[in-house]
């Protein structure tokens, strides 16, 4: 009978083969790979808009699940038609100021230039079949930066490469819970599409104060049906910076560092954005049933 022995030179042989790198190509062969995308009107960005993707990666990391490869800012075009909403060059250069520093949060020009609105499932989808392109084809999904750096942690283990060819990466909406409240604005959005939302891809959404996800879930039978792709994220640190907060404060005057990037604060002022006069933008416009909701109900 052919037996073995655990000797000590074999466990110091075992323990020295098995290096931090081979480790986290191990976890990264397990886990799900994820982009987040977040739409919005971004006018204009702010640190909490920022926050929320930092946010969102953390809890997603946490559960040991999921590693969050890229983020994705997606801005409405000018369609949009919502009061105050400057040109969508601004909103974009501002959003790309802002991400300078960051290795894995990207900015991306596809929605804003449409010439119509365009409904975020139809946004939502057009970014999961661009990152299925790009897999298919083998290219990076990760930000060129954040890519280098994980696969100096990935390459050293066999078959990381391979598990991403297969196409595992998921693609979830981000937002803060003022947008999964206004699910149950009647006409607002339509049911096929938050099916397709919550039900196909999933959505990470950012609590906000005032707003309570976990109860607007439970009331809702639609979102009930898909709890399991909604992941709730608590922000402890409320923080009420909104859009409308700036740009209510640059009109008159006022200081808005340190609730915007500095290079934010800069291009506002080198371009004289946010006045009284571009507060009125679309002021007269008819709006259309999706840019009606100023208040939340469930459904
Ligand atoms: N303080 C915040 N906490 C959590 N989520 C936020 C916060 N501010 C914005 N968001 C989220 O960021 C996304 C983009 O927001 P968007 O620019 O459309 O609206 P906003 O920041 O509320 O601006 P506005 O005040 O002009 O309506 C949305 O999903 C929104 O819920
Ligand atoms: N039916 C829809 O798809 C629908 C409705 C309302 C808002 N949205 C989106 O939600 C985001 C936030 O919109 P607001 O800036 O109006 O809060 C935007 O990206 C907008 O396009 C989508």
């Amino acid at each position: 009978m052919l037996s073995i022995t655990y000797t000590q030179d074999a466990h110091d042989a075992l323990q020295s083969s098995v290096t931090p790198a081979l480790v986290l190509g191990m976890e990264a062969q397990t886990k799900t790979r994820v982009v987040l995308l977040a739409c919005g009107s971004f006018n204009p960005i702010t640190n909490l808009h920022l926050r929320m993707f930092e946010l969102a990666r953390d809890h997603l990391e946490d559960t040991g699940q999921y590693r969050v490869v890229k983020g994705i800012i997606s801005a409405v075009g000018d369609a949009y038609k919502k009061k105050g909403l400057i040109e969508a060059c601004h909103r974009l250069e501002m959003a790309r100021l802002s991400t300078e520093n960051s290795d894995w949060i990207t900015v991306d020009s596809w929605e804003s230039s449409q010439p119509e609105w365009l409904e975020t499932a139809k946004v939502v989808r057009h970014h999961y079949e661009e990152l299925h392109t790009a897999e298919q084809y083998n290219d990076d999904v990760d930000t060129v930066k954040y890519a280098k750096k994980r696969r100096m942690q990935e390459d050293s283990f066999e078959g990381a490469s391979e598990h991403k060819r297969r196409g595992n990466t998921h693609l979830m909406l981000l937002c803060g819970a003022d947008v999964l409240e206004s699910f149950g604005i009647p006409n607002l959005w339509k049911q096929e599409d938050i099916a397709e939302i919550l039900g196909r891809y999933g959505l990470v959404c950012i609590t906000r104060s005032g707003s309570d996800p976990y109860k607007f879930i439970h009331q809702s039978d639609m979102l009930w049906k898909y709890r399991k792709n909604i992941h709730v994220v608590h922000e402890w640190v409320t923080n009420e910076i909104s859009a409308t907060h700036v740009r209510r404060a640059l009109r008159r005057g006022r200081s808005v560092r340190y609730l915007l990037p500095d290079s934010v604060v800069d291009y506002i002022q080198e371009h004289g954005l946010y006045t009284a006069e571009s507060e009125q933008k679309n002021a007269d416009v008819v709006l259309a049933p999706f840019q009606r909701y100023t208040s939340t109900s469930s459904s």
